[in-house]
């Protein structure tokens, strides 16, 4: 399966008389994985809300391989997009091998049962986030960081074009935070996900959109967008970026806001 081609045109979204996302543009190319960056409360959840079709846009619209998502019928939505929000509900009571199995729904016609395929495509989803050890125990008596895992495990089975993602590496430990985004990486599916660690988002993704107070700041390759005076000023800290000789791509420092936590630059033994 390829990826599909999103283009979010002029997006403002609303809650009352709250501004969320105002006139956000974003395109993802086929099989592309974009992040979302941004402090919180810029607008990055709420912009993904509107792409899976949670939050109506006020203004602009959303288009999936050039139709309008707001006007897909729900079954064909759910056949393309899959998502892996902080909000999800609904798992209890089920095991976790129940849960994954869910993102096959889509895909089959009402008291459809599982067929090998659909049973091989659960077990190597569960397996894509470490997770087959898992299969037989109740979801909800899962730590933090194994619901996260089963949940992604549960979007990949689904096996959509488009994948979007809300922090997917929330709880995570750093081996599966790294396994994780590895996998997504791999996907022919398009990948839009919300990060907010920026050396994670940076090595993952080809091009990143950042978000300040629900406008695009800045958007483009890690490598050009990500520098400590945009960092100033969105995030209001300082830092170094450097190309990490083995990656190649960009690796934010940040410096502490304690002075005497900071080396002076000028007795830097690195810098003699
Ligand atoms: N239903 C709502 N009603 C009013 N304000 C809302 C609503 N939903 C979100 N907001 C506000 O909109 C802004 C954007 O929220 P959003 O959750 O999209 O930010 P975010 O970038 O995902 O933040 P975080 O990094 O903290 O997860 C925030 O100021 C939030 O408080």
């Amino acid at each position: 399966m390829t990826g599909t081609e999103l283009v979010v045109d002029g997006v403002t979204l609303t809650a009352g008389a709250h501004r969320l996302v105002e006139d956000v543009s974003l395109t993802a190319r086929s099989g592309e994985v974009i992040g979302l960056v941004g402090p919180n409360g810029s607008g990055k959840s709420s912009l993904l809300r509107a792409v899976y079709r949670v939050l109506r846009p006020a203004t602009g619209q959303i288009g999936v391989d050039g139709t309008d998502a707001w006007s897909l019928p729900a079954r064909r939505l759910a056949r393309t997009v899959a998502a892996v929000v902080q909000e999800s509900g609904g798992e209890f009571d089920l095991t976790v091998l129940e849960v994954v199995a869910m993102g096959r729904t889509p895909h089959k016609r009402l008291l459809d049962g599982d067929t090998p395929e659909d049973a091989d495509l659960i077990r190597s989803a569960l397996a894509a986030v470490d997770g087959t050890d898992l299969a037989h125990r109740p979801f909800d008596r899962l730590s933090g960081g194994e619901r996260q895992r089963v949940l992604i495990a549960r979007a990949l089975a689904q096996q959509p074009s488009l994948l979007v993602l809300d922090e997917p590496t929330n709880h995570l430990d750093i081996r599966h935070q790294l396994e994780v985004l590895g996998t997504l990486r791999r996907l022919s599916a398009t990948v839009l996900v919300a990060l907010h660690d920026l050396n994670l988002a940076a090595y993952y993704c080809d091009r990143l959109y950042v978000l300040c107070d629900g406008k695009v700041t800045a958007s483009g390759p890690p490598a050009d967008i990500l520098t400590p005076r945009l960092l100033a000023e969105v995030y209001d800290v300082t830092s170094e970026v450097t190309i990490h000789p083995r990656t190649g791509a960009p690796q934010v420092t940040f410096l502490p806001q304690t002075p005497h936590l900071t080396t002076p630059v000028e007795a830097d033994p690195s810098s003699s």
